[in-house]
Formats: structure tokens, sequence, C-alpha cells
């Protein structure tokens, strides 16, 4: 089952005509990345700030299918589709009223702030994580 959260289309969000503006999509991106974490109990401010790893995104595949509008309401729904020693595959697909309005494939790894490289997932965010784990059929 997918991890889910809705957020609404603000002011800020949009161009002047009222169209989604698409660095905002990626700024909500970073925010429902942040609450899927923390819906299994492990904050980012916790991984980076105590256990001092990091998790930049190395892949990000988007697609625009449908704009969305000042007003709307986009319905998150991220699928985790690979697990790897440090690396996570996520598929997001963003809905307004059921409509497909984009969606992103992307890749994230997990890094030490030490050295800047990669580091394995801790089990208890790998067994988080897992909880959302929905292998993609067409992989
Ligand atoms: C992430 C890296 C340190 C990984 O480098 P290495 O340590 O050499 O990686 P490894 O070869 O060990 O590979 C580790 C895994 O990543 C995978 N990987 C690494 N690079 C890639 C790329 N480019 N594509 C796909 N997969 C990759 C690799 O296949 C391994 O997968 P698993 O075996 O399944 O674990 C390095 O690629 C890097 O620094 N990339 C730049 C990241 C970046 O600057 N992103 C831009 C946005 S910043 C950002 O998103 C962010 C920053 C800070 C935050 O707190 C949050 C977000």
């Amino acid at each position: 089952m997918p991890f889910t959260i809705s957020k609404p289309m603000r002011f800020g969000d949009c161009d002047l005509t009222g169209i989604a503006y698409h660095p905002a999509y990626l700024s909500m991106l970073v925010d429902v990345n942040e609450a899927m974490f923390a819906s299994f109990g492990v904050t980012w401010k916790e991984i980076m700030f105590e256990r001092k790893l990091g998790l930049p995104t190395v892949t990000l595949n988007l697609e625009f299918k449908k704009p969305a509008v000042y007003g709307d309401v986009l319905d998150f729904a991220v699928h985790v589709r690979a697990i790897g020693r440090a690396s996570l595959d996520l598929e997001t697909i963003v809905t307004v009223r059921g409509d497909i309005i984009w969606t992103v494939r992307q890749r994230i790894v997990m890094t030490s702030l030490e050295d800047h490289k990669s580091h394995p997932w801790p089990d208890d965010v790998r067994a988080g994580l897992t909880r959302y784990l929905e292998p993609s059929h067409d992989a």
C-alpha cells in the first residue's frame, strides 16, 4: 500500500495565470518524502542531525499530464518500488479528483554526512520503508 498525503495548491505555487509552477511541485515532493519517513517514526531531523546521514536524490523522472490550478488539492500516492543497499526507488502518482496530474520516478541514496559516500539503510529505516514496498509490475 502506498504512503498517501494531500496538499493544496496555494497562491505561491502558481504562476500569474493560476496554473501550477513546476518548481513548486518539486518543493512539495521534498515535503512528501519527508512526511513518508516521519510516518514510520524516523524524522529527517533525527537522520540528518543525530545520525549524520543524508538523503540526496540521484535521479528524477517527471511527467506532467494535466495542469493543476490554484485551489486544487493534490493527492500524492508514494509507492516504494525497490530498496537497495543504500538506494530507494520511489514512484509517486499525483492526482486531483482522481485525474493523474503528474508522476515522478525518483531514486534517493542514503549517504554519510561525514564523507558524502553511500551508507547502507539502517535496519529501522529499512523496516519503515518496507511498509510501502510494492514492486512495479513492469520493472
Ligand atoms: C549519492 C552519492 C554520494 C552516491 O555515490 P557513491 O557513494 O559513489 O554511490 P555508490 O556507487 O556506493 O552507490 C550507492 C547506491 O546508489 C546508486 N546510485 C548512485 N548513483 C546513482 C545514479 N546516478 N543513478 C542511479 N543510481 C545511483 C547505486 O546503484 C547504489 O545502489 P544500491 O546498490 O541499490 O545501494 C553521489 O552519487 C552523489 O553525491 N550524487 C549527488 C547527489 C546530489 O547532489 N543530488 C542533488 C540534489 S541534493 C538532494 O537531493 C538533497 C540533499 C540533501 C538533503 O538533505 C536532501 C536532499
